[in-house]
């Protein structure tokens, strides 16, 4: 039997995000439970207790934050502030001016390219990437792999929700997660 993994954060913090996170059936396609975070952004307290759980988990252990588009750049911008390090964009394809490096992928719904410019990446640098929901895996796995093939070091992945059914982590094995709240 596997054991379901656990939130990598305090309680509190699980609460938090739970409590305002909405699920809406049925989007953006037909059989996809789709979990909006947009009342979590829209409300000041919440995302800002947010922000400070993320940087108190990770203060001092990196040297970037790698956010992936889109919804990835809104957690990404204020916790590298908040951490006071750079933050790295990973883009969807066609949207960075090269020279870039760029990854294709499977979503659970659809496909996708993800696109790093190495230069926005120094040898040996510790990088957190960060993304709102870990489905299938492929985003994260793409970015893991264009954070490496530019020189950085993938301490960890944060994610703010993980979907446990769709098995994200088995991409990413040998890669440390750590998800707020996980379904
Ligand atoms: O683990 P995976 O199966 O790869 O899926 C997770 C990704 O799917 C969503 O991105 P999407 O591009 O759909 O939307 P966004 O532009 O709103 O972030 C989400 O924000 C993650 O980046
Ligand atoms: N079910 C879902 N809800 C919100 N964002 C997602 N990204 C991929 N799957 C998702």
């Amino acid at each position: 039997m596997t054991t379901a993994p656990a939130s990598a954060f305090p309680v509190e913090l699980t609460d938090l995000v739970r409590e305002h996170v909405r699920e809406i059936p049925d989007f953006p396609a037909p059989g996809v439970l789709f979990r909006d975070i947009t009342p979590l952004l829209a409300d000041g307290p919440a995302f800002g207790a947010l922000v400070r759980g993320l940087a108190d988990k990770y203060r001092g252990h990196v040297d970037a934050v790698a956010g992936l588009e889109s919804r990835g750049f809104i957690l990404a911008a204020p916790l590298a502030l908040e951490l006071g390090v750079g933050m790295i964009t990973v883009r969807k394809a066609g949207r960075l001016p090269g020279p870039v490096v760029g990854v294709d992928y499977a979503l659970e719904y659809g496909t996708a390219r993800m696109e790093l410019r190495p230069d926005t990446v120094t040898e040996g640098q510790r990088v957190l990437i960060i993304d709102d929901v870990l489905a299938t895996g492929g985003t994260g796995a793409a970015a893991v792999q264009l954070v490496e093939r530019s020189g950085g070091e993938v301490v960890a992945l944060a994610m703010l929700l993980e979907l446990a059914a769709l098995s994200g982590r088995t991409k990413l094995d040998g890669h440390r997660v750590d998800s707020v709240l996980i379904y």
